[in-house]
C-alpha cells in the first residue's frame, strides 16, 4: 500500500532524511519511532506531499506520489493527516471542523458524514462544542474524525499522544487501533515513546539522524534489534559481558545461557548480552539469589533493580504482590530463549 524507496530530503545542506525506505501493507499500522529531531515529521510531510524529495520514490499501491522529478500535489494524494497540535479551527464547532474536510461534498451530505465520523470516535454528544470546550483527548478525536471522514487511502498521525497523559495514551492507543482495524485504514504514525508505539503499531521503524536503522514487526524490533541503539531505545535492559561457547550458547558470569542468536558467532567471540526485565524471573525456589537495590512500583508490577552475588546489575519485572524490601535477597531465574547478543567492539 505504501512503498518508500530510498528517499532523501534536505532543508539546508545537511540531509534530514537520508535514503529512508519502508513498506506498509494495506490495513496495517506502522510507526516511526525516534528521538526528537530525527526527521519523523519531515518524513510524514514528504508522504503527505507538503515537502518535495530530492531522491528516491514514494508510491501508494501502483500510484507514484513523489520522485526527484515528479510531485503529486497534497490535495490529489488522498492522504489524511492528524497534526501534532491537532490544528482544529477555533471558530468552528467539532462538527464544522469535520465537515470542513468534506468541502467537495454537498453541505447536507458533509454534515451527515461528519456526524457519522464523530460517532465513530465516540464524540456524537460533543458535535456542537468548540475546540476550547473540549479536552485534549477529545480534540485529538475530532482531528482524527476530520482526517478519516474523506476516506483517505492512507492516514498519517504526527505524535498523536504527545499532549496527553500516560493513562489516556494507553486507552486511546487501543481505541485508535480498534477503529483503524474496523475501517481497514492503513496508517503511519510518528512517535518517540516505544510503549505508545507497541500499543498501536504492527510494524515499527527506528529513525536516527535521518536514517532508518530498522523497519520490522514490533515483535522482532523488540526481540531482534539490529543494533545496540535500537535495543536500548525500544525497552529497558542491562548488558552483560559474555563469550560464545557454541551454537546459541553464551557463557556469562551468571552461567551459560542458551537462546536463539540471530547471527551465528564463532566460538570464543566476546559479546555483550542484553537481559530485559522480562528475561529475569523472580522464583523463590531458585538457588540464584540477587539483592534488591531499588524498586519502582508500576501498578501491576514492580521493576526491581537487583545486584547478583557476582556483582552484576539486573532489572526484573515482578508481579506487584511480590513486595520485597530494598536489601532483601530474592531468588531469580533467567528465561533467555530470546537472547540478544552483539559482538563486543
Ligand atoms: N522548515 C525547516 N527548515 C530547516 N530545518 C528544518 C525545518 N523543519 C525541520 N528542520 C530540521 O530538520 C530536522 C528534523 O526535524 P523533524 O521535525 O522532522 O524531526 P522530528 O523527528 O519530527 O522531531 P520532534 O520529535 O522533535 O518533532 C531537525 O534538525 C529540524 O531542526
Amino acid at each position: 500500500m505504501l512503498e518508500i524507496n530510498a528517499i532523501s530530503h534536505r532543508y539546508t545542506e545537511e540531509p534530514v532524511l537520508d535514503e529512508v525506505s519502508l513498506s506498509l501493507e494495506g490495513g496495517r499500522i506502522g510507526c516511526i519511532l525516534g528521538p526528537s529531531g530525527c526527521g519523523k515529521t519531515t518524513l510524514l510531510r514528504c508522504i503527505a506531499g507538503f515537502e518535495q524529495i530530492s531522491a528516491g520514490e514514494i508510491r501508494a499501491g501502483a500510484t507514484l506520489l513523489s520522485s526527484n522529478s515528479m510531485h503529486m500535489s497534497a490535495e490529489e494524494r488522498r492522504i489524511g493527516m492528524v497534526f501534532q497540535d491537532y490544528a482544529l479551527l477555533p471558530h468552528l464547532t467539532a462538527q464544522q471542523n469535520v465537515s470542513f474536510a468534506l468541502h467537495r461534498q454537498p453541505k447536507r451530505d458533509a454534515r451527515l458524514l461528519a456526524m457519522k465520523f464523530l460517532k465513530l470516535v465516540g464524540l456524537a454528544e460533543f458535535a456542537a462544542r468548540y475546540p476550547h470546550e473540549l479536552s485534549g483527548g477529545q480534540q485529538q478525536r475530532v482531528a482524527l474524525a476530520r482526517a478519516l471522514a474523506p476516506e483517505p487511502r492512507l492516514l498519517l498521525m504526527d505524535e498523536p499522544f504527545s499532549n496527553l497523559d500516560a493513562s489516556l495514551r494507553q486507552d486511546l492507543g487501543q481505541e485508535i487501533r480498534q477503529l483503524l482495524t474496523q475501517l481497514g485504514t492503513t496508517a503511519l504514525v510518528a512517535m518517540h515513546d516505544h510503549h505508545d508505539a507497541f500499543a498501536l503499531a504492527d510494524d515499527v521503524g527506528v529513525l536516527r539522524g535521518g536514517r532508518m536503522l530498522q523497519w520490522d514487526s514490533a515483535y522482532r524490533l523488540y526481540h531482534r534489534p539490529a543494533d545496540r541503539f535500537i535495543a536500548d531505545f525500544v525497552g529497558k535492559g542491562v548488558w552483560l559481558e559474555g563469550r560464545v561457547r557454541g551454537e546459541n550458547l553464551v557463557e556469562t558470569e551468571l552461567g551459560t545461557m542458551s537462546g536463539r542468536m540471530e547471527e551465528p558467532l564463532t566460538e570464543g567471540t566476546s559479546v555483550d548480552v542484553l537481559l530485559r526485565p522480562d528475561d529475569v524471573v523472580h522464583d523463590d525456589d531458585s538457588l540464584m539469589k540477587a539483592e534488591v537495590i531499588s524498586k519502582q512500583f508500576k501498578g501491576s508490577e514492580f521493576l526491581y533493580e537487583l545486584k547478583t552475588v557476582s556483582g552484576a546489575t539486573l532489572l526484573s519485572s515482578v508481579p506487584s504482590h511480590h513486595n520485597h524490601p530494598v536489601g532483601e535477597a530474592i531468588g531469580i531465574r533467567l528465561e533467555t530463549d530470546h537472547i540478544v547478543v552483539f559482538a563486543r567492539r
